[in-house]
């Protein structure tokens, strides 16, 4: 008799090369995506010792932090985003590794065009210099973020070391009230179990509120997986998943097609299979999420107030309350739906696939208007060059555009400070991307995290609104 398996379980499996007595596993990785950011001392680290990248066709790259987001044919003004940029280009160029240029139409951000090209398939091992490689595991493909000095062993072996994780089962059942998706379940998911909840596993997500989920959606849930503090996120294959693969780029055609969807369809966890541990959420009480601190888990509902560190007991918790709400300049006790804005940025990996977009813009759409006085910038950054084509031929940038949104060219943009896009001190931005630290969208600049649907109406009204009595 065969063993009941997780799917993390079995896509480990099929990728072992050798394992330790301590657990220690050689993994063999099937698609490495590279940035400017991570892959430097990485490209640096292989010419010192001679070696070369041991097979060019498993490497895609891209830049993506660094590249502004306004009008590319002058370059990069700045000098250190130009030299990652150039130096990503120029080690590409020199060991041929293929890379969508700043200017090429296929550009954007790594975790957008990997899925968008087909580079990310169901049962690879994918891996990037970057934490939210868990967006990968959308298509039940084992995926994860890698540090420099892996960047240049998988460079150069193609394989990565690794320990196997625990198995994590969050299971999300029934129907999401309107307005509320994707990003409203993985908030609220971090809600439940926490930034460290997630430590020491790879989290499969399942249920039929998963399930129902588009790819887009998909990937906006396993993006944050990293955010509950693990390393991958996974999600089984079905025909959803199949369908977004159908005829991509780098996808496999003819028989190999046929040969690649037989095994997919086994790229799920076994009936019984042994979960360490499991979590369970109703889709159907999960309210549209706004993050009110310096965490991605300090989130709640749209219609719950900013905390009350009085009513905290637990003293540690009781300060870190504190200190949130002094970095975001928040009164206790005060209506999350009255908190104002002052910029709007809806982008990132999490949240600037073509269905953000449609979902941003459907928001602009009904309530009509401008957006708010008090908004000083909203943008609105497309992942990739093809999202940014799509977006426009659907007439989706004229309703940005008519309602006062800036439509930019494709990066990370304002999810972090990299580039030119950044939040001034003291400004209060609602933000579709992952992450809230202190200073993380510029110094002293203060983030709240929420849907892109959610994103467009603090826009159009300049406070976060309930989306519910608009959807
Ligand atoms: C710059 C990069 C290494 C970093 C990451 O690993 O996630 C960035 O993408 C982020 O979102 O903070
Ligand atoms: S969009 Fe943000 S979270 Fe995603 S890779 Fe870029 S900086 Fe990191």
């Amino acid at each position: 008799m065969t063993v009941a398996r997780t799917l993390y379980d079995k896509l480990w499996d099929e990728h072992v090369v050798h394992t330790e007595e301590d657990g220690t596993t050689v993994l063999y990785i099937d698609r490495h995506l590279v940035h400017e950011v991570t892959s430097p001392q990485a490209f640096e680290g292989l010419d010192l010792a001679g070696r070369k990248v041991w097979r060019l066709s498993a490497n895609l790259a891209v830049s993506d932090h660094n590249v502004p987001t306004t009008d590319r044919s002058q370059g990069i003004s700045d000098p250190v985003s130009k030299l990652q940029v150039d130096t990503l280009d120029a080690n590409c160029d020199r060991v041929g590794i293929t890379q969508f240029k700043m200017n090429d139409k296929r550009q954007g951000i790594v975790h957008v065009i990997g899925p968008e090209q087909g580079a990310t398939l169901p049962g690879m091992t994918v891996v990037c210099g970057d934490s939210h490689t868990s967006t990968h595991g959308a298509f039940g493909a084992l995926a994860h973020g890698i540090g420099t000095s892996e960047v240049e062993h998988v460079l150069a072996t193609q394989t990565l070391l690794a320990k196997k994780a625990k198995n994590l089962l969050i299971k999300v059942e029934g129907q999401l009230p309107k307005g509320c998706g994707a990003k409203d379940i993985v908030l609220a998911i971090i809600g439940k179990i926490g930034t460290a909840g997630g430590t020491g596993y790879t989290i499969e997500f399942g249920g039929s509120a998963i399930r129902a989920l588009s790819m887009e959606g998909r990937m906006t849930v396993c993006n944050m997986a990293i955010e509950a503090g693990a390393r991958a996120g996974l999600i089984a294959v079905d025909d959803t998943t199949i369908a977004y693969c159908k005829g991509r780029p780098f996808s496999p055609s003819g028989v190999e097609w046929n040969q690649a969807v037989t095994y997919w369809k086994t790229l799920h966890s076994d009936a019984g299979a042994h979960f360490d541990k499991v979590v369970e959420l109703d889709a159907s009480q999960i309210r549209p999420q706004v993050t009110w601190g310096t965490s991605p888990e300090m989130v709640l509902a749209i219609d719950d107030r900013v905390p009350d560190p009085d009513k905290e007991k637990d003293g540690v918790k009781r300060g870190a309350i504190e200190r949130a709400l002094t970095y975001m300049n928040l009164e206790p006790n005060k209506p999350i739906s009255d908190i104002t804005i002052d910029k709007v940025f809806i982008g990132s990996c999490t949240n600037s696939r073509i269905e953000d977009m449609r979902e941003a813009a459907a928001v602009v759409r009904r309530l009509g208007g401008r957006i708010a006085k008090n908004v000083k910038l909203a943008l609105v950054v497309p992942g990739s060059g093809l999202v940014k084509q799509q977006a426009e031929a659907e007439g989706l940038d004229q309703v940005f555009k008519g309602a006062g949104f800036e439509w930019r060219e494709p990066g990370c943009s304002m999810c972090l400070a990299m580039n030119a896009d950044r939040l001034e001190p003291g400004e209060r931005c609602a933000s579709t991307s992952n992450r809230n630290f202190e200073g993380r969208q510029g110094q002293g600049g203060r983030t709240h995290l929420v849907s892109p649907a959610m994103a467009a109406a603090a826009a159009m009204e300049g406070h976060f609104v309930d989306i519910r009595r608009i959807s």
